[in-house]
């Protein structure tokens, strides 16, 4: 069976550039333009050209890419001619070969945001995409408030759509701007449209106000739309455009979608769709949404016993989807809602194999379950898990014994005579019947403990020269009894670039940061292979 084509219009670089938060740098929009070029999205939409400098350098910018290369802007303005808009002007004067209009289909924004008669807007669509056609450009016109304008006035909505398609527009792409329609109603009313303007020549353009524009384009599909516009990771005004991330795995795999439409993303591309999205979050510099559908970080990952139970006879069974379809990958969480199924997952993820009747799996599951219970959280602290599981399973080498440590916050007078904060930690441990004392001073009291622990222990002071914390996360909890504080250290091993993580929780935040450090400082020695005393 022939499938129809599905062209994909990305506009993360106009409207996602008016998402609250994010402002690309000429730099980051090269960058975002080569990642949805890799992807094989149809169309990229630059941004607005004229309307700030930033744009203006974006489209001036030299550029090879596969995709067509679109500049949005506005119809010609009331009460000028095309000719002498300079908005136009711009707008067919750049390297774009598309041009996407912005219109206005709902008579009341006519009325009231420009100020001119039902008429005069018509003709401005009509006269608009004339001069964009005759310019060799590919014209297109998002008939802004397009559902909420057929709703007032249908006969006027719809007019604006059959002017742009007679006037040529490759594309009459259907918005829900303020993104206030509902799924149901989005099917209804392009079945209306496609009765005037054909569905391979219809587009839809749908926000997230209620939290469907996915769905909603979905929606359009199905009515005939055969061009969706849609964002990276979702972003775009207010609550952001329909999620071009989960857009596209739905489309490719889905029943009903996948057997029905086809789009330019290849299978190679739809595996490298979670590192797509993750490299745009590190452009935004921001942290990826661990719960986003597909790729992200918590899609794949089960907590539930009963869950990694079944997943472990046959991923099938609690997964809708392959993780590796889209580059993400399963995750089997260790937790207080853990059975033995999670531990022997993520055992054998650390290279641990034990059998699920080992009666010693029962201990460590009651220890990780006792554990979590006082505040410790072994989902996110990796090494602490591995250390326990090897302490409870097998053993883990004698290093070093911490006999004592102290830590003192002194407020005084400096030499000079100014105010300051002096953190100060003395720490002696014994490695082979020999007790060493360090001192060390730090910017606070846990980087001063750090210091002072990481300063001589003996014989492996060189295992962990490339040992440096990178993170330190403190949450206060509260254990019933009183607060209890836990604290997360991540750990980069530089020589190698691993990173871990571990664990501390203590009525007493500096004995909670001891204990994680001390976790962190012995799986470095465990993954040296260093022997113990
Ligand atoms: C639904 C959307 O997301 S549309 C995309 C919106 N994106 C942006 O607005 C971002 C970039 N915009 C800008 O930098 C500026 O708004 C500019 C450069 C485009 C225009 O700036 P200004 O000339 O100062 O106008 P301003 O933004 O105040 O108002 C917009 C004008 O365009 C008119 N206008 C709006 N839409 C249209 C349209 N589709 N066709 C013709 N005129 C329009 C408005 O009536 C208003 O006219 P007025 O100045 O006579 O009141
Ligand atoms: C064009 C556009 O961004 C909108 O109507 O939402």
């Amino acid at each position: 069976m022939t499938r129809d084509r599905l062209y994909l219009y990305d506009t993360t670089l106009r409207d996602g550039a008016q998402t609250r938060g994010v402002d690309f740098s000429l730099e980051d929009k090269i960058l975002v333009a080569r990642l949805l070029d890799d992807l094989g999205v149809d169309y990229i939409e630059g941004g607005y050209p004229g309307a700030n400098p930033m744009d203006d350098a974006f489209f001036a910018a030299p550029r090879t890419q596969r995709a067509t290369f679109s500049a949005f802007g506005m119809t010609k303005r009331a009460g000028v001619s095309v000719s002498n808009d300079p908005g136009i002007a711009t707008l067919l004067s750049n390297a774009a070969t598309a041009v996407c209009y912005v219109a206005k289909a709902w008579d009341y924004h006519v009325d009231v945001a420009l100020k001119t008669t039902l008429e005069e807007n018509l003709e401005g669509i009509r006269l608009s995409v004339e001069a964009a056609v005759a310019a060799g450009k590919e014209a297109m016109v998002d008939c802004e408030h397009f559902f909420d304008g057929w709703k007032a006035n249908r006969d006027y909505a719809l007019a604006c759509a059959r002017t742009a398609h007679a006037a040529g527009a490759r594309w009459v792409v259907l918005c829900d701007t303020n993104g206030g329609t509902l799924p149901d109603e989005i099917e209804r009313i392009v079945a209306d449209v496609a009765t005037v303007v054909p569905g391979d020549r219809l587009g839809i353009h749908a926000h997230d106000d209620t939290g469907q524009a996915v769905a909603n384009s979905l929606a359009a599909v199905r009515a005939g739309v055969r061009q969706i516009q849609g964002t990276l990771n979702g972003i775009g005004e207010r609550c952001g455009n329909a999620n071009l991330t989960t857009l596209i795995p739905t489309l490719a795999l889905k029943p009903g979608y996948a057997d029905r439409f086809e789009t330019g993303i290849d299978a190679v591309a739809l595996a490298g769709l979670t590192a797509t999205s993750r490299a745009f979050d590190e452009i935004l510099n921001r942290a990826p949404d661990a719960h986003a559908p597909y790729v992200g970080a918590s899609a794949f990952a089960t907590k539930a016993g009963i869950h990694a139970s079944a997943i472990l006879k046959d991923p099938k069974t609690y997964e809708h989807v392959t993780p590796e379809s889209v580059g993400n990958r399963r995750r089997v969480l260790v937790s207080d809602q853990a059975g033995k199924s999670n531990l022997v997952a993520e055992l054998a993820r650390l290279g641990i194999a034990v059998d699920k009747a080992d009666p010693k799996l029962d201990t460590l599951l009651a220890r990780v379950k006792e554990r979590e219970a006082r505040g410790f959280a072994y989902e996110a602290a990796d090494a602490s898990f591995e250390l326990l599981a090897r302490r409870t399973l097998s053993s883990v080498p004698d290093y070093f014994d911490v006999t004592s440590y102290r830590v003192m916050v002194e407020r005084r007078f400096n030499a000079i005579g100014d105010l300051v904060t002096v953190s100060e930690a003395v720490v002696k441990v014994s490695i082979d019947g020999e007790v060493r004392m360090s001192v060390a001073e730090g910017n606070g009291p846990i980087n001063a403990l750090d210091q002072a622990l990481r300063k001589d222990i003996g014989k492996y002071q060189a295992e962990i020269e490339s040992l440096v914390l990178v993170d330190y996360k403190v949450r206060i909890l509260d254990g019933g009894t009183g607060a209890v504080t836990r604290v997360l250290i991540e750990s980069l091993d530089t020589r190698t670039n691993r990173r871990w993580m571990t664990i501390g929780v203590s009525e007493n935040i500096v004995d909670a940061s001891f204990q994680a450090l001390i976790d962190s400082i012995t799986y470095k020695l465990v993954k040296n292979g260093a022997a113990g005393r």
